[in-house]
């Protein structure tokens, strides 16, 4: 049967005024491999000091293998729950064993006193986390990297229930942070360790958590399988970035790829706007607008193009065609339906010829504003149908043109227009 490990109800934790968690519930099962993930701030370091009791709750109930954690021992708790901080440091000179060593005290008490079973358990540890031939190094001496596996092999010494780690992988190099985390996960798969680890890299959380739980405004704000939190309606919100979540199929795993910081979203995000683009030309403008939180199709445009690539990154919907080839038909009647649902029209600085003079065509069918790329005299369409065209979108439609895309800006999505 499963066993609840840790249970955390209704927890408020505190420094003087400022609150951190508030009615805080959640419970571990043992077994279980948690990435606790958010922001900077939101409260997972001190959440592990609840755990070990370094801090004291306010409010609420820490019950690790269900008993109270304020009625626990530190040896009872020690033997439960282990630690990797962030941070370690030692006053004393004490060598890399010394430290790893350390993590039998709990164990070395009474009866169940045995040095050589330490002193195996310890070689063992070491011999995991690959730092064996640290072992007569003093602690203090080593790199971060290399204190890092010592304080990952003295809480393994420890054979606690429950490992807590505090961004285990901060100091390592890309090399050393796999290996930490594939051992972390060896741990827990052969040793049914539960692990609780606090990790910023969220691909890395998500690769190897059976569960993460995304901390935001002094609680919970997701919990569960990696594919279900690792969305951009949760993620994109807290961390206050544009992001495009996919699947890495090398992996099995949901990805992120950071985009860029919104600093400056619009006050109204209900703006749809209809980019019509292509050949790269789309590529600044589009990933700008949606930092703004405007809504963007986009269209047509050849598969393969790297305005298309941009698009299919960012979920942009788009009308599109095949590579290299003239608009399709079908291509076309897309590009209709989504710049008749669009507030404004773009058309970004693309020299149109026979291939795509339908992507001018469509603009007759626009029934909102038209913002067009000033040419300066450079019409060079091959085809005299493009220039009739233009005349008549301009006659027709609510046309302006426009030197840059900040006045784009200025004037549609901030409404100084209006
Ligand atoms: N000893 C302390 N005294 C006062 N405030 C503190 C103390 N430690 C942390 N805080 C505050 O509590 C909040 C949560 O801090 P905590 O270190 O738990 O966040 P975190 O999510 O681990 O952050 P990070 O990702 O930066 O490590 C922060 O606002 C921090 O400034």
């Amino acid at each position: 049967m499963v066993k609840n490990l840790l249970e955390m109800k209704d927890v408020k934790v505190a420094y003087g005024d400022h609150t951190v968690l508030e009615n805080f519930t959640m419970s571990i099962d043992q077994g279980e491999f948690v990435g606790i993930i958010g922001p900077n701030g939101t409260g997972k370091s001190t959440l592990i000091k609840v755990i070990t009791k370094i801090l004291e709750a306010k409010e609420g109930y820490v019950f690790l293998n269900g008993r109270n954690n304020s009625t626990l021992t530190r040896r009872e708790r020690a033997k439960l729950v282990s630690v990797v901080p962030q941070e370690f440091t030692v006053d004393f000179d004490f060598n890399a064993y010394d430290i790893v060593m350390m993590g039998r005290n709990p164990h070395q008490y009474g009866k169940e006193k045995n040095l050589a079973r330490d002193h195996d358990i310890v070689n063992e540890a070491m011999v995991m986390t690959n730092t064996w031939q640290f072992k007569d190094r003093l602690f203090n001496e080593l790199s971060g990297g290399e204190r890092q596996r010592i304080i990952i092999a003295r809480a393994i010494a420890q054979q606690a229930d429950l490992i807590l780690l505090d961004e285990p992988t901060s100091h390592l190099d890309v090399h050393h942070q796999l290996e930490v985390l594939e051992l972390v996960k060896r741990l827990n798969r052969e040793r049914n360790t539960t692990i609780v680890a606090v990790l910023h890299d969220i691909n890395m959380a998500a690769r190897f958590s059976d569960r993460l739980i995304l901390l935001s405004n002094k609680n919970v704000l997701a919990d569960g399988p990696p594919d279900y939190v690792v969305d951009e309606k949760y993620l994109g919100k807290v961390y206050a970035m544009e992001m495009v979540v996919r699947n890495n199929n090398l992996l099995s795993t949901r990805e992120v790829i950071p985009i860029r910081v919104i600093k400056d979203r619009l006050d109204n995000t209900n703006i749809q706007v209809h980019v019509i683009s292509g050949g790269g030309s789309g590529e600044q403008i589009l990933e700008r607008l949606k930092s703004l939180g405007v809504h963007l199709s986009c269209g047509v445009i050849n598969q393969g193009d790297s305005d298309w690539e941009m698009c299919k990154m960012m979920n942009i919907s788009m009308a599109e065609g095949p590579p290299f080839s003239d608009i399709t038909e079908e291509g076309y009647k897309k590009n209709i339906e989504l710049i008749r649902q669009a507030d404004y029209v773009l058309v970004t600085d693309l020299p149109f010829g026979t291939g795509n003079v339908k992507n001018l065509e469509v603009l007759l069918e626009a029934n909102s504003p038209i913002y067009m790329i000033r040419r300066e005299g450079r019409f060079d369409y091959t085809e005299g149908k493009a220039t009739e065209l233009l005349h008549q979108i301009q006659e027709e439609k609510i046309f302006h043109w426009i030197d840059g895309y900040d006045e784009f800006i200025d004037l549609a999505c901030k409404g100084d227009a209006l």
